[in-house]
């Protein structure tokens, strides 16, 4: 793995300033995943944020045959998919796939242009189980055949005839319905997948698609229907800006009794956990393109109580953080996790730095303290967005705190370190052979 990347943040500091919100991770990674079904032209992506995902998604691609550019300064991504088919290369290697949950979403790009795929491992955030059920049962009831080899732990899909067909999703899967959408657009027939996600991204993915030449009706409405049609093309395409980076910010700004304006942000992406911020003391106002937060230091914030679900429910990825935040409330605030089990590893961490957070099971209870600040500590990250709220603890604790493995925040935040300092935070990203 090389590098060991460690974030050191020094408390104290209330957030100040102007903050530019990056582009959606969770959009940018199915796009890279679209922009290998067009076998015609360069498929140009502004607004893509610099993260080790995105790193990671341009290595699979060039493996499976693709040419691609990131020109990192011009945050813009190059990609030319029109060689992509020779079946040997039709495999997700897992020394690079199982390092990020979006590769998952190359599996559309194998299965039309190369009629087969081997996925040798899928990676993502630590968080409890995570199947791909929906994924690899969509996948066959389109006509693919998608066969187990267990003592590899390899998933071995041959696609020679694919057709249009009925679909559903037990729940509303995020990259389970990009997925099946990017499948089914090149599928003859006609596709429709019931209990589709509405995540805003979803519906980026799609007007993306649209415009490379996918016949795709009802995003956001929960039942998605796709048109097949025989060939996509490349495009130019701005991806969205982040909710979740969003989030993190305005929550740290919240945390810190500060006051920022996130170029780029919208309220109406963040669903539930605009409410539920605002409840607890946050202000915001939407000004165009700008959403302006602040909290006022002196008066406390209110505990909150929260439940996980699909958007617009409250995000997961955002429950990290808020549990953080609620360490600071007056008061008692009571978090249930429905989708991932794995998250609550955050509250053993922040219980070394002096909360006091009971689990039991999908269950939390954070004892809020407004009088008893947070003491710095070493703390590990089990994920991308525990780190986050660890730096977020680490913003508002007495003395300092070391957050690792800052690989894992580089994952989905770009620029963390930069970004915060700028805002006037004592933060620093370290790395070390
Ligand atoms: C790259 C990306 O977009 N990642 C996001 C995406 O992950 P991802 O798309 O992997 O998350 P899903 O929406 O698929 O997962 C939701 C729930 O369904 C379960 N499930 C999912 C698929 C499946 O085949 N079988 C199954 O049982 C999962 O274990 C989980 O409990 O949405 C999550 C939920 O908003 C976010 O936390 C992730 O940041
Ligand atoms: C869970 C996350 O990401 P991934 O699905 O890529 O693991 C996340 O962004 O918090």
């Amino acid at each position: 793995m090389g590098q060991q990347v460690r974030y050191r943040v020094r408390g104290g500091r209330p957030l100040k300033g102007t903050a530019f919100i990056q582009g959606a991770k969770n959009a940018v990674l199915p796009m890279i995943g679209a922009a290998l079904l067009a076998s015609e032209g360069r498929t140009v992506l502004r607004n893509v944020p610099i993260i080790e995902d995105v790193r990671r998604a341009l290595e699979l691609a060039e493996h499976i045959g693709a040419k691609v550019e990131f020109h990192e300064p011009e945050r813009t991504i190059v990609i030319d998919a029109s060689e992509l088919g020779d079946p040997e290369r039709a495999v997700l290697p897992a020394d690079i796939a199982a390092r990020f949950r979006g590769s998952v979403l190359f599996v559309p790009a194998l299965m039309h242009r190369m009629r087969q795929a081997r996925i040798e491992g899928v990676g993502g955030c630590n968080l409890g189980s995570r199947k791909l059920d929906f994924h690899y049962r969509g996948f066959a009831r389109l006509g693919a055949e998608v066969t187990e080899d267990a003592e590899r732990n390899h998933i071995n899909i041959n696609a020679p005839n694919l057709r249009g067909g009925r679909l559903y999703l037990d729940t509303p899967s995020h990259t389970g319905t990009e997925n099946l959408i990017m499948a089914a657009a090149l599928t003859p027939g006609t596709t429709v997948i019931e209990h589709a996600a509405l995540e805003p991204e979803v519906l980026d993915v799609i007007e993306f698609l649209t415009r490379m030449g996918a016949k795709i009706s009802g995003g956001g409405t929960g039942i998605i229907t796709v048109e097949g049609v025989e060939s996509l093309t490349a495009v130019e395409h701005t991806i969205m800006s982040d909710r979740i980076d969003a989030g993190v910010l305005a929550m740290m700004a919240a945390a810190t009794g500060g006051e920022v304006s996130l170029v780029g942000a919208h309220l109406d992406h963040l669903g539930v956990a605009r409410w539920k911020l605002e409840q607890m003391g946050v202000d915001f106002a939407q000004q165009g393109a700008v959403l302006h937060v602040r909290r006022d230091a002196d008066a406390p914030l209110r505990p909150i109580n929260a439940v996980t679900s699909p958007y617009p429910g409250f995000a997961t990825d955002l429950q990290s953080p808020l549990m953080a935040l609620a360490t600071l409330a007056d008061g008692e605030s009571y978090l249930h996790e429905a989708i991932y089990d794995g998250r609550f590893a955050l509250a053993d961490e922040l219980n070394k730095m002096g909360a006091k957070i009971e689990v039991d099971g999908t269950r939390a209870i954070v004892h809020g303290s407004p009088s008893t600040p947070l003491r710095g500590a070493d703390v590990v990250a089990h994920d991308l967005r525990t780190g986050a709220a660890l730096v977020l603890a680490g913003l508002v604790a007495e003395g300092e705190t070391v957050v690792a493995s800052g690989y894992l925040v580089d994952r989905g935040h770009s620029q963390f370190a930069s970004r915060l300092a700028a805002l006037g935070a004592d933060v620093t990203r370290e790395s070390a052979a």
